[in-house]
C-alpha cells in the first residue's frame, strides 16, 4: 500500500476534465474518509503522482491532451500497484473494457452511483491491503490446466493473467470440453479472492424449476419440499466468486433474476421480504453462441452485455494441435499413476495419429482416449492401433476447401435463419444494402420460407 507515513488514510488521486464532477467526486470521497487529490488532465495527473503515489486513481477515459488510455500505460509502467478505476460514457463501454483488459482495474459509466462508486473502491483497497493471494505464484498445473506451445492458448492465458485481478465480469466462450471450467477455475485463483470461496453452478444440468432456489435460497416452507431454510450458492460465493456454467440453459425467469442481481449485487431468498447484499465476482461459461440466442429473442440482450463485459474464447483443440502431445502425454501419466499401472510411452506415428484427428469432443475426449488406452493396452509403446479413436467424418466434407461463391450462400443463408428469414434484417445483420441482398438470393436461388417477409424495394 502507498499510505503516507503521516496518515494513515487511504489516498485517491481523481482525474476529470470537468470541474462539476471533479467537485463532486472531491468531496463524496473525502467523506468515505480518503485523501483526497485532484487534477484536471492526464499530464497534470503524472505531476501529482511524481509528488506523491497514491492506492487508486480514477480517471475519466475521454480528456483533452493524454487520454484515458495513454495515462493508463505511464501509470501501469512506473507505478504498477496503482490501482485504476475508469470513468466512462455509456457509448465507449468498448474503450473501457480494453483498458480493463490492459490492466486497469474497473470502470463505471456516467452517471454512476456515488454509493456504488464508493463500495467498488473500498472494496478494492481492502483486497490490496489483504496479504498476498496464494495466486500470485500460481503455476498452471495447479488448476490441472496443460498447455504446449499453442499460440492460440498463449493469447488466452495471457489474457486470463491480465483481467483475473480485476473486477470485471467474464464470458467464457468455447465448445464443449475445451477447458473453459479450468480457465474459469485459473482466474479465480489468480484473484484477489482466491483465499474465498470459487462456486461452481452447473445451469446445464440443474433442472429449471430447481434452478431458483438453488441460486438464491429459500426459507422454510417457501414451497411444497421446503422443509427447512437453504442458503442459495450465490451467498454462498461472498467473498469469492461466481461461476455460472451452461449460462444459455437458463429460462427466461431465470435471466430476469440474474440480470437483477447483476445489477442491484443483492439477493432474495425465496419466501423471503428481506434482501442481502452479496459481494462476489461472476464468471459465466457457455458452448452456445449467445450473440444468435439474443439475435433470436432467446437470450436476454441486457444481460449479455452484462456479462461479457470482458470474453475470452477458449479455442477448440483442433484450432491447437500443437498442444496434442503434451496433453496426451499428461493424460497417460495422470490415468497410470492413479491407477498403479506402468506409464506406456507413445510412438511417433501415434503421436502423428493423435495430431491430426479432428477431436469434435476436445480436451475431454483426447483424456478419455488416453485412459481408455492405458487401460486396454499392455504394450510398453503404445501404437496407433492400440489407440480408439472415433471414425472421421469423410475429409472431402470438411477438409474441401469452399469456393468463394459457396462460402457467401453460406454466409447468407446463415445471416437469414438468423433473422427469421427477413430479408431486410438479413442484409442488415451483414451491413449489405436490400437490393445487394435480393440481387444474391436470387443468384444462389435460395429459397425464403412462406413466413418470411419479403421486402419492397
Ligand atoms: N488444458 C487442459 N489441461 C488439462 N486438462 C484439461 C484441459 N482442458 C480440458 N481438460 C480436461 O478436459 C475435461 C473437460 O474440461 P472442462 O470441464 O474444463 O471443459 P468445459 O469447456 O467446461 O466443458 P463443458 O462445456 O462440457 O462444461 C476435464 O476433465 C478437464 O480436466
Amino acid at each position: 500500500m502507498n499510505t503516507s507515513d503521516t496518515s494513515l488514510q487511504q489516498s485517491i488521486l481523481v482525474v476529470d476534465d470537468d470541474p462539476n464532477i471533479l467537485h463532486l467526486l472531491q468531496t463524496r470521497l473525502s467523506s468515505a474518509g480518503y485523501q483526497v487529490l485532484a487534477a484536471t488532465n492526464g499530464e497534470q495527473a503524472l505531476e501529482r503522482l511524481a509528488e506523491q503515489p497514491v492506492d487508486l486513481v480514477l480517471s475519466d477515459v475521454k480528456m483533452p491532451g493524454m487520454n484515458g488510455p495513454e495515462l493508463l500505460q505511464e501509470i501501469k509502467a512506473t507505478w504498477p500497484n496503482t490501482q485504476i478505476i475508469l470513468l466512462t460514457a455509456y457509448g465507449r463501454i468498448p474503450e473501457a473494457v480494453a483498458m480493463v483488459q490492459q490492466g486497469a482495474a474497473d470502470y463505471l459509466t456516467k452517471p454512476f452511483d456515488g454509493r456504488e462508486l464508493v463500495e467498488k473502491i473500498n472494496a478494492l483497497l481492502a483486497r490490496q491491503d489483504a496479504p498476498a493471494a496464494p495466486g500470485d505464484c500460481l503455476d498452471l498445473t495447479q488448476v490441472g490446466l496443460i498447455t504446449g506451445n499453442s499460440p492460440a492458448m498463449a493469447a488466452v492465458l495471457a489474457l486470463v493473467k491480465r483481467v483475473a485481478p480485476s473486477e470485471v465480469t467474464i464470458l467464457i466462450e468455447g465448445e464443449s470440453g475445451t477447458g473453459k471450467e479450468l480457465v474459469a477455475k485459473m482466474l479465480h485463483r489468480l484473484s484477489s479472492r482466491s483465499n474465498g470461496p470459487l462456486v461452481v453452478v452447473d445451469c446445464g444440468t440443474t433442472q429449471a424449476s430447481l434452478l431458483e432456489s438453488e441460486l438464491f435460497g429459500h426459507v422454510k416452507g417457501a414451497f411444497t419440499h421446503a422443509v427447512q431454510e437453504k442458503q442459495g450458492l450465490i451467498q454462498a460465493a461472498q467473498g469469492g466468486t461466481l461461476f455460472l456454467d451452461e449460462i444459455g440453459n437458463i429460462s427466461s425467469e431465470m435471466q430476469t433474476r440474474l440480470l437483477r442481481f447483476l445489477q442491484e449485487r443483492t439477493v432474495r431468498k425465496l419466501g423471503e421480504i428481506r434482501t442481502s447484499t452479496v459481494d462476489c465476482r461472476v464468471i459465466a461459461a457457455t458452448n452456445a453462441d449467445l450473440l444468435s440466442m439474443v439475435r433470436q429473442g432467446t437470450f436476454r440482450e441486457d444481460l449479455y452485455y452484462r456479462l461479457k463485459v470482458v470474453r475470452l474464447q477458449v479455442p477448440p483443440l483442433r484450432e491447437r494441435r500443437e498442444d496434442i502431445p503434451l496433453l496426451a502425454d499428461y493424460f497417460l501419466q495422470l490415468f497410470c499413476k492413479k491407477s498403479g499401472i506402468k506409464c506406456p510411452s507413445l510412438s511417433a506415428s501415434t503421436l502423428r495419429c493423435l495430431t491430426n484427428h479432428s477431436w469434435p469432443g476436445n480436451v475431454r475426449e483426447l483424456r478419455h482416449v488416453m485412459e481408455a488406452s492405458a487401460l486396454l493396452s499392455d504394450r510398453i509403446v503404445l501404437e496407433p492401433e492400440d489407440i480408439q479413436l472415433e471414425s472421421e467424418p469423410p475429409t472431402h466434407i470438411i477438409d474441401a476447401p469452399l469456393s468463394l461463391d459457396e462460402s457467401e450462400r453460406k454466409t447468407i443463408m446463415r445471416a437469414l435463419e438468423q433473422m427469421n428469414w427477413v430479408q431486410k434484417d438479413a442484409a442488415e445483420l451483414l451491413g449489405i444494402s436490400r437490393r445487394a441482398m435480393h440481387y444474391k438470393v436470387r443468384k444462389y436461388g435460395i429459397e425464403i420460407p412462406l413466413r418470411g417477409e419479403r421486402f419492397q424495394e
